[in-house]
Parts: structure tokens; sequence; C-alpha cells
């Protein structure tokens, strides 16, 4: 094909997607639902980051996530607690595209349908996961470490020859002040407390900038010191990322928490705040009254 007519083939469809964009009743928003966007265009126009609606999954018969209902605002924090069983880590797979739902919608913003993108792909569009354990390279030092996830994100192959340009420079000593690992930049990664690795690994995926965080467990295994400074780094981190925190530690739940949702059997049990959940005689039956 001559550029002149690959030209005029791109102006006809965009002129194509404009007129389909105007034809709808919302003047284009239907238009643009299920569009595969470029990373950083995340609609939250209508105050969602991300909603899931009527999700179902099983395994083998059995209901692990069923008529799931849950929406999570810009900037909010948002507590998950449950019972065992009850779905939380299901329900993070199927929202990172580890595991596709039976049925239902999962979108990020109100244009990004996630069930059309891979586990690789959602990473790119923004949503960062830390899992219970940390996964940090050990044999590197903490600047290393955090140097090499913006290098993986940015899909550098040739990293001999990277260089971190200043806005990545100022990027990482911010973040590095943020997970309170400024004092500890040249430290081998292996030589870190629990918690520190946690914050490291958290640091790490910071340095991708998510718009969403999700957080399975953090506080698991922490002194009672790091657990404090974990919550601090949680509420500093609110506000500028949107972020979704699994834990059974009610403590921790209590300093951090505005909105707490309460999963049982797969769906959405309660929601409110920590004190109306805690009130809530089917939270005490299934949870907090073991
Ligand atoms: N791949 C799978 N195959 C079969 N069953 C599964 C699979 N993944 C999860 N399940 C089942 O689905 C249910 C929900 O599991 P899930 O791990 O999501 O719960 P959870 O709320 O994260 O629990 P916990 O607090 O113990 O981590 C459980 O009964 C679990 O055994």
């Amino acid at each position: 094909m001559t550029p002149d007519l690959m030209e005029e083939g791109t102006r006809r469809m965009q002129a194509v997607a404009v007129k389909a964009a105007q034809d709808t009743e919302s003047g284009g928003r239907k238009a643009g639902y299920s569009r595969i966007a470029t990373p950083g265009e995340v609609d939250t126009t209508h105050g969602r980051i991300l909603y899931l609606e009527d999700v179902h999954v099983s395994f083998d018969g059995f209901k692990a996530i069923n008529g799931l209902n849950l929406d999570i605002a810009p900037g909010e924090l948002r507590c998950i607690i449950g019972p065992n069983g009850a779905g939380k880590t299901t329900m993070m797979d199927i929202i990172t595209g580890k595991t596709r739902p039976d049925s239902g919608t999962v979108f990020f913003g109100s244009t990004i349908d996630l069930l059309r993108h891979n586990e690789p792909q959602i990473a790119q569009l923004g949503i960062g996961r830390k899992f219970q354990k940390p996964t940090v390279f050990e044999q590197l030092t903490v600047f290393e470490n955090l140097e090499l996830a913006l290098k993986t994100h940015k899909g550098v192959k040739h990293s001999m020859f990277f260089r971190l340009d200043s806005t990545q420079s100022d990027r990482l000593a911010e973040v590095l002040h943020t997970i309170h690992l400024a004092g500890s930049v040249h430290r081998m990664a292996g030589e870190l407390s629990h918690g520190q690795k946690q914050w490291l690994e958290i640091g790490m995926l910071l340095m991708q900038d998510p718009k969403l965080l999700l957080l399975d467990e953090p506080v698991a295994g922490m002194t009672d010191d790091e657990t404090a400074r974990t919550a601090e780094l949680f509420l500093r981190l609110k506000g500028q990322h949107s972020l979704m925190v699994v834990e059974h530690d009610m403590s921790f739940i209590a300093t951090i928490s505005e909105k707490v949702t309460v999963l049982c059997d797969g769906s959405v049990l309660a929601e409110g705040t920590l004190a109306q959940v805690q009130a809530d005689e089917r939270v005490i039956e299934v949870y907090l009254g073991r």
C-alpha cells in the first residue's frame, strides 16, 4: 500500500470513529466503551476507577465469586475483609487478569474493559499488585531494585545502557523517602527486615506510577512499629493513587480505613465504615465473632 493510500485509510477510520461517537445518546461515551485505551488514559469522570458488576467464577462447580458488585473511587483507600475462602484473592486475580470470570463486567475507569486485556497489559494500564510475600531481588541493592522496576516497566531491553533521566532520578528519590528507605539506598535487599522488604516492593510498584494498587495482607509478619509505619505510608499514598487493601489485622484496618467491604461466599456481605460493619450481625457471625 502506498503512503497516500495509508493516509487516506487513516483519515476515513478517524471520520468513522468521530461519527460513531457523535451518534450515541451519551455523545460518545457509549462508543468509547470497551475500547483498548492507551496507557495513562483512565476515564474517572464518572467517579469510579474500578467497577465490578455481577461477576461470577466457578472452580469445578464451586462458586468462588458469586454475583460480586464493587466499585472504588479515584484516590480511595478501600479495605477488604472477610473470612478465609471468601473470594478476596480470586477477586484480585480477576482484576489483574490472572483469572477470567465466567460472566460479569470489570472496568478500569469507565472506558477500559479489563476482560479484554491480559496480565501484562493490565499492569501497563496502571494496576499494580503486591502479593503477600515480598518478592524483591535480594542480591541487588535497594536502589538497583527500584531502578530495575522502572526499566522493566519501560520495557528496556539493553539495560546496560539504561540511564535514569533527571525526572526518573527525582522520582526514585521521592519513592525512597515515601517507603522509609532513603537511609538504606545502597544496602542489599537481602539484608533488609521483612517489613523493609515489603516497603521496597511497594516502592517498586510506585516506580511504575500505578493508578490502582492492590495489596494482599501487606502487614502480615510485620512488627508493631513496621505496621504503624505502613499505615502512615498508605495514608500518604491515598489520594495520589487508589488502594485496595486486603487484611485480617483489624487494628491496622482501624488506623487506615474509610470504607470497608466485607466479602463472604464470593459476594459483598456488608459495606460501610469499620464501625458500621463491626456492628452488623451478619458480619459478626461469619467473621468478627470467630
Ligand atoms: N484455582 C482454584 N481452583 C479451585 N478452587 C479455588 C481456586 N482458587 C480459589 N479456589 C477456592 O475459591 C474459594 C475462594 O478462595 P480465595 O483464595 O479467593 O479466598 P480468600 O478470601 O482470598 O481466602 P484467604 O483469606 O484464606 O486468602 C476458596 O474456597 C478456594 O479454595
